[in-house]
Protein backbone atom coordinates (compact mmCIF):
# COMPACT_ATOMS: atom_id res chain seq x y z
CA UNK A 1 0.00 0.00 0.00
CA UNK A 2 1.26 3.69 -0.82
CA UNK A 3 2.22 5.85 2.60
CA UNK A 4 0.52 8.63 1.19
CA UNK A 5 -3.02 8.74 2.05
CA UNK A 6 -5.36 11.39 1.67
CA UNK A 7 -8.04 10.28 4.43
CA UNK A 8 -10.64 8.96 2.31
CA UNK A 9 -8.32 6.82 0.12
CA UNK A 10 -5.67 4.40 0.34
CA UNK A 11 -4.13 5.22 -2.39
CA UNK A 12 -2.65 8.66 -3.57
CA UNK A 13 -5.15 9.56 -6.30
CA UNK A 14 -3.64 10.29 -9.42
CA UNK A 15 -5.05 12.55 -12.40
CA UNK A 16 -3.44 12.00 -15.78
CA UNK A 17 -3.89 14.22 -18.38
CA UNK A 18 -3.20 12.57 -21.90
CA UNK A 19 -2.83 15.24 -24.42
CA UNK A 20 -2.90 12.30 -27.09
CA UNK A 21 -1.80 13.86 -30.71
CA UNK A 22 -2.58 17.65 -29.59
CA UNK A 23 0.15 20.41 -28.66
CA UNK A 24 3.44 20.76 -30.44
CA UNK A 25 6.50 21.85 -28.50
CA UNK A 26 5.97 24.98 -28.25
CA UNK A 27 1.85 24.60 -27.29
CA UNK A 28 3.00 22.57 -24.51
CA UNK A 29 4.98 24.70 -22.82
CA UNK A 30 2.18 27.35 -22.51
CA UNK A 31 -0.27 24.41 -21.95
CA UNK A 32 1.72 23.46 -18.87
CA UNK A 33 3.30 26.85 -17.53
CA UNK A 34 -0.50 27.90 -17.32
CA UNK A 35 -1.69 24.50 -15.56
CA UNK A 36 1.41 24.96 -13.16
CA UNK A 37 -0.12 28.49 -12.16
CA UNK A 38 -3.68 27.83 -11.59
CA UNK A 39 -2.43 24.79 -9.56
CA UNK A 40 -0.66 27.08 -7.86
CA UNK A 41 -3.08 29.82 -7.21
CA UNK A 42 -5.15 27.12 -6.14
CA UNK A 43 -2.53 26.13 -3.50
CA UNK A 44 -3.09 22.40 -4.81
CA UNK A 45 -0.61 19.62 -2.36
CA UNK A 46 0.42 17.39 -5.06
CA UNK A 47 1.46 14.98 -2.73
CA UNK A 48 -2.39 14.45 -1.69
CA UNK A 49 -3.29 14.20 -5.33
CA UNK A 50 -0.56 13.44 -8.38
CA UNK A 51 -0.72 14.83 -11.56
CA UNK A 52 0.98 13.72 -14.54
CA UNK A 53 0.66 15.29 -18.36
CA UNK A 54 1.59 12.79 -21.38
CA UNK A 55 2.44 14.80 -23.95
CA UNK A 56 3.26 13.82 -27.49
CA UNK A 57 7.17 12.50 -27.96
CA UNK A 58 8.10 15.99 -29.42
CA UNK A 59 7.38 17.75 -26.32
CA UNK A 60 8.98 15.87 -24.04
CA UNK A 61 12.44 17.45 -23.70
CA UNK A 62 10.56 20.98 -23.65
CA UNK A 63 8.80 19.56 -20.63
CA UNK A 64 11.24 18.02 -19.03
CA UNK A 65 13.24 21.75 -19.05
CA UNK A 66 10.35 23.67 -17.68
CA UNK A 67 9.91 21.56 -15.02
CA UNK A 68 13.37 21.33 -13.44
CA UNK A 69 13.93 24.53 -14.62
CA UNK A 70 10.85 25.85 -12.47
CA UNK A 71 10.77 23.09 -9.77
CA UNK A 72 7.19 22.23 -10.78
CA UNK A 73 5.40 19.07 -9.04
CA UNK A 74 3.75 17.98 -11.96
CA UNK A 75 5.50 14.76 -13.51
CA UNK A 76 4.83 13.51 -17.13
CA UNK A 77 5.16 10.78 -19.29
CA UNK A 78 5.08 9.16 -22.83
CA UNK A 79 2.35 7.49 -24.58
CA UNK A 80 3.83 4.70 -25.87
CA UNK A 81 6.99 3.01 -26.10
CA UNK A 82 9.04 0.09 -27.92
CA UNK A 83 9.56 -3.32 -26.53
CA UNK A 84 12.95 -3.22 -27.52
CA UNK A 85 15.70 -1.28 -26.10
CA UNK A 86 17.63 -0.12 -29.20
CA UNK A 87 18.01 -1.07 -32.79
CA UNK A 88 16.64 -0.78 -36.21
CA UNK A 89 13.13 -0.09 -35.01
CA UNK A 90 12.43 2.99 -37.24
CA UNK A 91 10.01 5.43 -35.22
CA UNK A 92 10.03 3.64 -32.22
CA UNK A 93 11.15 5.42 -28.94
CA UNK A 94 12.76 3.64 -26.22
CA UNK A 95 12.12 3.34 -22.55
CA UNK A 96 15.54 4.47 -21.85
CA UNK A 97 15.00 7.49 -24.04
CA UNK A 98 11.93 8.25 -21.52
CA UNK A 99 13.72 7.55 -18.56
CA UNK A 100 16.75 10.26 -19.46
CA UNK A 101 14.06 12.84 -20.32
CA UNK A 102 12.61 12.40 -16.97
CA UNK A 103 9.59 10.50 -17.50
CA UNK A 104 7.92 8.64 -14.72
CA UNK A 105 5.21 6.88 -16.43
CA UNK A 106 4.43 5.52 -19.72
CA UNK A 107 1.27 4.55 -21.02
CA UNK A 108 0.80 0.94 -22.81
CA UNK A 109 -1.72 -0.66 -24.63
CA UNK A 110 -3.53 2.91 -24.68
CA UNK A 111 -7.10 1.72 -26.52
CA UNK A 112 -5.88 3.87 -29.47
CA UNK A 113 -2.77 2.25 -30.10
CA UNK A 114 -4.89 -1.70 -29.61
CA UNK A 115 -7.60 -0.29 -32.21
CA UNK A 116 -5.84 1.98 -34.69
CA UNK A 117 -1.78 0.15 -34.51
CA UNK A 118 -3.51 -3.25 -34.03
CA UNK A 119 -1.36 -4.03 -30.73
CA UNK A 120 -1.68 -7.62 -29.37
CA UNK A 121 -1.24 -8.22 -25.89
CA UNK A 122 1.88 -10.01 -26.41
CA UNK A 123 3.15 -6.87 -27.44
CA UNK A 124 1.98 -5.20 -24.79
CA UNK A 125 3.11 -7.47 -22.39
CA UNK A 126 6.73 -6.65 -23.98
CA UNK A 127 6.13 -3.02 -23.33
CA UNK A 128 5.11 -3.54 -19.99
CA UNK A 129 8.49 -5.43 -18.96
CA UNK A 130 10.73 -3.10 -21.10
CA UNK A 131 8.95 -0.36 -19.00
CA UNK A 132 9.85 -1.81 -15.58
CA UNK A 133 13.38 -2.07 -17.27
CA UNK A 134 13.95 1.48 -17.92
CA UNK A 135 12.44 2.24 -14.39
CA UNK A 136 9.45 3.81 -15.21
CA UNK A 137 5.80 2.53 -14.49
CA UNK A 138 3.81 1.28 -16.86
CA UNK A 139 -0.12 2.78 -17.09
CA UNK A 140 -1.20 -0.21 -18.65
CA UNK A 141 -4.68 0.78 -20.40
CA UNK A 142 -7.44 -1.75 -20.75
CA UNK A 143 -11.32 -1.96 -21.75
CA UNK A 144 -14.17 -2.91 -23.86
CA UNK A 145 -15.42 -2.14 -27.18
CA UNK A 146 -19.22 -1.49 -27.59
CA UNK A 147 -19.84 -4.88 -29.01
CA UNK A 148 -18.34 -6.60 -26.51
CA UNK A 149 -20.26 -4.11 -23.69
CA UNK A 150 -23.31 -4.90 -25.19
CA UNK A 151 -23.09 -8.61 -25.28
CA UNK A 152 -22.13 -8.52 -21.19
CA UNK A 153 -18.74 -9.82 -21.39
CA UNK A 154 -16.91 -6.35 -20.42
CA UNK A 155 -15.67 -7.81 -17.48
CA UNK A 156 -14.04 -11.12 -18.77
CA UNK A 157 -13.00 -8.80 -21.68
CA UNK A 158 -10.84 -6.75 -19.76
CA UNK A 159 -9.60 -9.29 -17.13
CA UNK A 160 -8.10 -11.28 -19.71
CA UNK A 161 -6.51 -8.31 -21.40
CA UNK A 162 -4.65 -7.99 -17.84
CA UNK A 163 -3.91 -11.86 -17.72
CA UNK A 164 -2.03 -11.37 -20.85
CA UNK A 165 -0.24 -8.13 -20.57
CA UNK A 166 0.96 -8.93 -16.82
CA UNK A 167 1.81 -12.35 -17.98
CA UNK A 168 5.51 -12.95 -16.38
CA UNK A 169 5.42 -9.75 -14.36
CA UNK A 170 6.66 -10.55 -10.65
CA UNK A 171 4.42 -9.09 -7.83
CA UNK A 172 7.52 -6.96 -6.66
CA UNK A 173 7.01 -4.43 -10.17
CA UNK A 174 2.69 -5.46 -10.35
CA UNK A 175 2.44 -3.11 -6.68
CA UNK A 176 3.98 -0.34 -8.54
CA UNK A 177 1.54 -1.26 -11.41
CA UNK A 178 -1.19 1.96 -12.65
CA UNK A 179 -3.79 0.26 -14.80
CA UNK A 180 -6.50 2.67 -16.66
CA UNK A 181 -10.09 1.24 -17.10
CA UNK A 182 -11.18 3.03 -20.59
CA UNK A 183 -14.37 1.50 -22.48
CA UNK A 184 -13.43 2.19 -25.65
CA UNK A 185 -17.89 2.98 -26.65
CA UNK A 186 -16.73 6.28 -23.99
CA UNK A 187 -13.48 7.82 -25.36
CA UNK A 188 -13.96 11.02 -26.86
CA UNK A 189 -17.50 10.19 -27.90
CA UNK A 190 -19.25 12.41 -24.59
CA UNK A 191 -20.23 8.58 -23.35
CA UNK A 192 -19.71 8.42 -19.90
CA UNK A 193 -20.03 4.86 -18.13
CA UNK A 194 -20.97 5.67 -14.94
CA UNK A 195 -19.68 5.98 -11.57
CA UNK A 196 -20.87 2.30 -10.77
CA UNK A 197 -19.52 0.85 -14.21
CA UNK A 198 -16.05 1.99 -13.19
CA UNK A 199 -16.71 1.24 -9.68
CA UNK A 200 -18.12 -2.29 -11.04
CA UNK A 201 -14.76 -3.09 -13.52
CA UNK A 202 -11.58 -1.65 -10.88
CA UNK A 203 -13.33 -3.80 -8.31
CA UNK A 204 -12.86 -6.25 -10.71
CA UNK A 205 -9.44 -6.03 -11.59
CA UNK A 206 -8.42 -5.41 -8.24
CA UNK A 207 -10.28 -9.16 -7.10
CA UNK A 208 -8.05 -10.22 -10.46
CA UNK A 209 -4.96 -9.07 -9.02
CA UNK A 210 -5.94 -10.30 -5.73
CA UNK A 211 -5.58 -14.13 -7.68
CA UNK A 212 -2.53 -13.26 -10.20
CA UNK A 213 -0.74 -11.99 -7.09
CA UNK A 214 -1.65 -11.16 -3.61
CA UNK A 215 -4.16 -8.84 -1.47
CA UNK A 216 -1.13 -6.41 -0.38
CA UNK A 217 -0.08 -6.34 -3.91
CA UNK A 218 -3.83 -5.69 -4.95
CA UNK A 219 -4.33 -2.89 -2.36
CA UNK A 220 -0.81 -1.00 -3.78
CA UNK A 221 -1.95 -0.84 -7.95
CA UNK A 222 -3.69 2.47 -8.88
CA UNK A 223 -6.83 1.90 -11.05
CA UNK A 224 -7.93 4.87 -12.73
CA UNK A 225 -10.94 5.21 -15.05
CA UNK A 226 -10.48 6.77 -18.59
CA UNK A 227 -12.96 8.52 -20.70
CA UNK A 228 -15.11 11.51 -21.18
CA UNK A 229 -14.33 12.61 -18.17
CA UNK A 230 -14.64 16.41 -17.64
CA UNK A 231 -15.39 18.38 -14.57
CA UNK A 232 -18.57 17.67 -14.06
CA UNK A 233 -18.62 13.84 -13.85
CA UNK A 234 -14.76 13.55 -12.29
CA UNK A 235 -15.44 13.78 -8.33
CA UNK A 236 -18.61 11.47 -8.67
CA UNK A 237 -16.05 8.91 -10.44
CA UNK A 238 -13.65 9.32 -8.19
CA UNK A 239 -15.25 8.77 -4.83
CA UNK A 240 -16.32 5.15 -5.60
CA UNK A 241 -13.88 2.92 -3.38
CA UNK A 242 -11.30 1.17 -5.95
CA UNK A 243 -11.29 3.94 -8.84
CA UNK A 244 -7.83 5.84 -7.32
CA UNK A 245 -7.50 8.44 -10.56
CA UNK A 246 -8.59 9.51 -14.03
CA UNK A 247 -7.20 9.32 -17.09
CA UNK A 248 -8.15 12.30 -18.88
CA UNK A 249 -7.98 12.91 -22.54
CA UNK A 250 -9.92 15.49 -24.56
CA UNK A 251 -10.52 17.65 -21.16
CA UNK A 252 -6.67 17.66 -20.15
CA UNK A 253 -6.30 20.21 -23.03
CA UNK A 254 -8.39 22.89 -21.50
CA UNK A 255 -6.38 23.97 -18.53
CA UNK A 256 -9.45 25.31 -16.05
CA UNK A 257 -11.32 22.11 -16.90
CA UNK A 258 -8.46 20.15 -16.30
CA UNK A 259 -7.21 21.94 -12.92
CA UNK A 260 -10.98 21.34 -11.69
CA UNK A 261 -10.28 17.46 -12.02
CA UNK A 262 -7.09 17.57 -10.00
CA UNK A 263 -9.40 19.33 -7.55
CA UNK A 264 -12.07 17.06 -7.46
CA UNK A 265 -11.99 16.70 -3.34
CA UNK A 266 -12.98 20.51 -3.31
CA UNK A 267 -15.74 19.45 -5.23
CA UNK A 268 -16.51 16.22 -3.03
CA UNK A 269 -16.46 19.21 -0.01
CA UNK A 270 -18.67 21.33 -1.96
CA UNK A 271 -21.18 19.40 -3.25
O1 LIG B 1 -6.48 8.69 -22.65
C1 LIG B 1 -7.60 9.15 -22.44
C2 LIG B 1 -8.79 8.45 -22.85
O2 LIG B 1 -8.65 7.92 -24.12
C3 LIG B 1 -10.04 9.27 -22.70
O3 LIG B 1 -10.13 10.26 -23.67
P1 LIG B 1 -11.34 11.34 -23.58
O4 LIG B 1 -11.27 11.91 -22.19
O5 LIG B 1 -11.07 12.34 -24.65
O6 LIG B 1 -12.62 10.56 -23.78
Amino acid sequence: MTASTNGKYDRTPLIAGNWKMNMDHVQAITLLQKLAWTLSDARHDFKRVEVAVFPPFTDLRGVQTLVQGDDLEVVYGGQDLSPHDSGAYTGDISGQFLSRLGCRYVLVGHSERRTIHGESDELLQGKVQAAYRHGLVPVLCVGEGLEVRQSGGHVEHTLAQVRADLAGLDAEHAARLVIAYEPVWAIGTGEVAGPADAQEMCAAIRAELVELYDADVASGVRLLYGGSVKASNAAAILRERDVDGVLVGGASLDVAEFANIVRFEHHLLTN
